[in-house]
């Protein structure tokens, strides 16, 4: 599949220079068209970024061209209308006012092929010439001229503008590309008419266009025979060969790789924690702080229990009466205030957790005392008989036992679970400080999805993607949002990305990131959202094709993580990267997975790449370490793999060495479910 240079993406402005388009008694049918065109993307991969009318004054283009080529640091700036000899045609002027270097060869290319149409081109008087980066071209006023010309220049534009930005990979990759591919069709306005003696003709380069002289150099075996072909040369040469031909035996075959480093798993996680900062804090009430991370130590205002209390049902006495007989006085419920305080001889029958009465410095529960019936002068009194000699505080809690005035009973930084916020409500504190958790947008990118619940249609599968990575998010309680699918088109995505960024403080997409030609997002990253690119692959199975990058965006800085498209990738990479991310921005002190020691349970073929493979742990008696059950085979399209896997085991990459890992063997693992 052809690779798609994204970053080459053309910024295309179109400008339409028309008197009676400009006060609307025309319509603006060539720049409209040539919208088209550019967006067709048959001729070269560009953009309209934007378009607009001018009226024949030669001022107002000036100044349009000028902002377009020195403010919006356009590509390409195509104007059509006004380059005729008519008073009013003054666009050839205005142009030539603007550029700093001119390009005879695009105003030969339009007329050379204009004039084999008709002999009128030659009142034809485009100006055609750069800007610092931005190529301007005039075209002429008509829809059918003004294309007929683009088609004419198009195979050279892309060159130029790579050339215009210094950008050498642009033209050596295109170079390597037409080196290792050999001859490619042309896509520009020179549809030559020579046979292809090899293979069937492969679409072009996608935005790099190559012309075809027609015909080889004399006799060669068809197996070998190059067809000569021109293309723009690279820097060093700066003009076209003509008819030189590719004699791919020779020339050296370089790999297409993409041009982003290939991070470690270390140095990519390394990026994305340094770039998560921990969010500000907001007041919480603990009814809705499940899982939130505190973000200021709390004290307890006052001691627990605040009074003496009883830890047992039974009778509050003098330890140093001792054993023996006693008078029953009242009792002292909890919840009660006790009015009665012990004196000798005397108790007083009391309850768990209530106030232990004045006098009284022990507890013995009922258990170990006899109920003696006594009467006196006539009247039912209660005594007992305590039948073991108390100690002094037995079964009292004694005030600040639990909790002490003024200690510190959670720390910042600490998750607030269920004990924790039982605590908060012990020491009375019903809101606390708790660092923001980050709203993260999900969005999955594919022209083969459609929802789940939406039927199959030829060539299209269900979007799992946003399922799983919504319920990961909820399962750490980060409030997310949906963000739908966005289709394979630089728009689409920029349109989707756009728009979340005024709603999330994070966005994770998942496809669109490999070496695909439909694969945009890292172009809309860079290109359109200006975004600052920090990794866009790992050296990792899976998770390859990782994408992350970052965006100040009305004085908030945005995160992206653009996740591969394959189910598992997805939910790897999110379990590697996006969820350590929201911990440590949520102020969790120890973001990352908890590793453990787990024992392989059969022999592991090894990848080249350093992998996370599924598995399930169980734990044989009397062995500590726990067994891994790898979940089979561990392709990243096969969502199954995940099925009921609990870690995630970290196995080393390929070879000459180590090609495998025996069953038995003691390798790390990340937990990332329920054990
Ligand atoms: N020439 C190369 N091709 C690929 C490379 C490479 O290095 N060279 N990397 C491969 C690796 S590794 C991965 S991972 C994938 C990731 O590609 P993308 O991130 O561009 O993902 P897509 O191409 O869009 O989709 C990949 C795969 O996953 C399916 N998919 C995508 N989204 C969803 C979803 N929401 N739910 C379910 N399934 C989804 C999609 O249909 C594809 O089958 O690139 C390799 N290619
Ligand atoms: O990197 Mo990919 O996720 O292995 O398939
Ligand atoms: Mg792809």
């Amino acid at each position: 599949m052809a690779e798609h240079d994204s970053e080459h993406d053309l910024k295309v402005g179109i400008l339409t220079v028309s008197d009676s388009c400009f006060n609307g008694t025309a319509t603006d049918r060539s720049g409209e068209n040539l919208k088209q065109v550019v967006e067709s993307r048959k001729l070269f991969n560009g953009r309209v970024i934007t378009k607009d009318i001018l009226p024949d004054e030669q001022e107002q283009i000036k100044n349009k061209l000028l902002h377009w080529s020195d403010h919006l640091k356009l590509d390409l700036i195509l104007t059509t209308g006004g380059t005729g000899f008519a008073p009013r045609d003054v666009t050839p002027e205005a142009t030539k006012s603007v550029i700093e270097k001119e390009a005879p060869g695009m105003i030969v290319a339009m007329l050379k092929g204009s004039l084999e149409i008709t002999p009128l081109a030659m009142l034809s008087r485009p100006v055609c010439g750069t800007r610092g980066c931005t190529l301007i071209i005039n075209l002429p006023g008509s829809t059918k001229g003004s294309s007929e010309c683009l088609q004419l220049v198009s195979a050279g534009i892309p060159h130029a503008v790579d050339l215009l930005r210094g950008h050498k990979p642009g033209v050596e990759k295109t170079h390597a590309t037409l080196q290792a591919e050999g001859i490619r069709s042309v896509h520009g306005g020179h549809h030559s008419h020579s046979q292809h003696s090899h293979g069937s003709a492969h679409e072009g380069h996608r935005g790099h266009n190559v012309f075809h002289a027609s015909g080889g150099h004399g006799p060669h075996p068809p197996q070998h025979r190059a067809h000569a072909h021109r293309t723009c040369s690279n820097s060093h040469k700066q003009h076209h060969e003509m008819h030189s031909h590719v004699d791919t035996e020779k020339v050296a075959l370089r790999p297409r790789e993409s041009p982003y480093p290939m991070l470690s798993v270390e140095e990519a996680v390394g990026k994305v924690m340094d770039n998560a900062t921990v969010l500000h804090s907001e007041a919480v009430d603990i009814k809705d702080a499940l899982g939130r991370t505190l973000a200021r130590s709390v004290c307890a205002a006052d001691p627990l229990p605040p009074f003496p209390a009883s830890i047992k049902d039974g009778y509050a006495v003098r330890a140093e009466d001792g054993a023996g007989l006693r008078m029953v006085l009242g009792e002292s419920s909890a919840g009660d205030v006790p009015d009665k305080p012990v004196s000798p001889g005397f108790c007083v029958r009391i309850n768990t957790g209530a106030p232990v009465p004045a006098g009284a410095d022990a507890v013995v529960q009922v258990e170990d005392t006899q109920l003696v019936e006594a009467s006196r002068d006539g009247k039912q009194e209660i005594q007992i008989k305590i039948l073991k000699f108390p100690t002094v505080g037995q079964d009292i809690r004694t005030v600040g036992s639990d909790i002490e005035k003024g200690q510190e009973i959670l720390c910042e930084g600490q998750r607030l679970g269920p004990a924790e916020l039982g605590l908060l409500a012990t020491v009375g504190v019903t809101s606390v400080p708790c660092y923001r958790m980050p709203v993260v947008g999900v969005m999955s990118t594919g022209n083969e999805l459609v929802d789940p619940d939406t039927p199959l249609r030829e060539g299209s599968i269900r979007d799992s993607n946003r399922t799983t990575l919504l319920s990961q998010l909820k399962e750490y309680g980060v409030p997310s949002l949906d963000l739908g699918i966005a289709k394979d088109t630089p728009d689409a995505l920029l349109e989707k990305l756009t728009d979340a960024l005024n709603k999330v403080d994070i966005i994770v997409t998942t496809g669109g990131v490999s070496m695909g030609d439909k694969d945009y997002l890292k172009q809309v990253l860079q290109v359109d959202l200006k975004a600052h690119l920090h990794f866009a692959r790992v050296f990792m199975k899976p998770g390859k094709p990782t994408t992350f990058a970052t965006l100040e965006h009305a004085g908030q800085r945005k995160f992206f993580f653009g996740l591969p498209g394959n189910p598992v990738s997805a939910i790897v990479t999110c379990n590697l990267y996006v969820i350590p991310a929201i911990r440590k921005m949520t102020g969790c002190p120890n973001p990352h997975r908890t590793v453990i020691k787990v024992k392989v349970d059969k022999d592991l073929r090894l990848d080249p790449r350093p992998e996370y493979h599924r598995a399930a742990l169980t734990w044989e008696s009397g062995d500590p370490t726990p067994t891994a059950h790898t979940t089979g085979n561990q392709i990243s399209s096969r969502l199954l793999s995940m099925n009921q896997a609990n870690v995630l085991m970290r196995l080393p990459p390929r070879s000459d060495a180590l090609t495998h890992i025996d069953k038995g063997t003691v390798v790390d693992a990340l937990v990332i479910g329920q054990v």
